[in-house]
């Protein structure tokens, strides 16, 4: 089955905790959470005190995107409210792989993420040391958006990367997902899927999570 990780982004903020349920409830494998500050993504979402009140009422791990700029200031603090996984984009850090084995000593898995525009031959000399590739399928700050398809062709060459180099990173699709997108990302190889539009903006979120994760 297709991993699925419902970004609550898309979520009515003022009923956060029932979101949160929501996914509990359904087969998602993780709670995928927007983490923007305004530079690095024109968008400012949440932040830390917030994550940690999503974390007291998840039953399932966070997988938390940073879209900030220099995200390695923040590691302890996703740590402490909760992060399970935390995903720094490529173009945000200057010293990645210092950022990386820095999420892994907070006892963290760690993600890299990529830009539309960034190519995944970039991962080369860094995809033994991640957990998880997010490749994003729109430009990050906003859901909502048009799924980019060239992503196709980027899943297809990070899958043929990851087997080379014989790693264990998954690769993660963000933006524009649903049930038109997914069947050709799940082809293309990809292991989980971010929703946010797609089931906060359904008529039966939890119908929506289960019949992704039901598609591979
Ligand atoms: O990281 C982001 C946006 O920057 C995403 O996680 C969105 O929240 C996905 O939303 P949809 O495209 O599924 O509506
Ligand atoms: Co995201």
């Amino acid at each position: 089955m297709t991993q699925v990780s419902p970004s609550l982004l898309a979520s009515d903020f003022t009923r956060l905790g029932e979101a949160v349920g929501t996914i509990n409830r359904s087969h998602a494998s993780m709670i995928h959470v927007d983490v923007m500050d305004g530079m690095f993504v024109p968008n400012i979402s949440i932040g830390f005190p917030v994550i940690s009140a999503i974390s007291r009422v998840a039953e399932k791990p966070l997988d938390v995107h940073m879209m900030v700029t220099d995200p390695g200031r923040y590691i302890n603090e996703v740590r402490d409210s909760g992060g399970w996984l935390m995903c720094v984009h490529y173009e945000a850090c200057t010293h990645l792989h210092r950022d990386i084995s820095a999420i892994h000593d907070a006892g963290m898995k760690a993600g890299v993420a990529l830009n539309p525009a960034t190519p995944v031959e970039l991962l080369e000399d860094i995809i033994d040391d991640v957990d998880l590739v997010l490749l994003m399928s729109v430009n990050p700050g906003f859901g909502g958006q048009k799924f980019i398809p060239n992503t196709i062709s980027k899943v297809k060459r990070l899958r043929q990367m990851i087997a080379r180099r014989n790693s264990g990173a998954m690769i993660e699709i963000d933006g524009g997902v649903d049930l038109t997108t997914a069947p050709a990302l799940i082809a293309a190889g990809a292991d989980v899927l971010v929703a946010g539009s797609f089931v906060f903006k359904a008529p039966d979120p939890i119908g929506a999570i289960n019949a992704l994760s039901e598609l591979g």
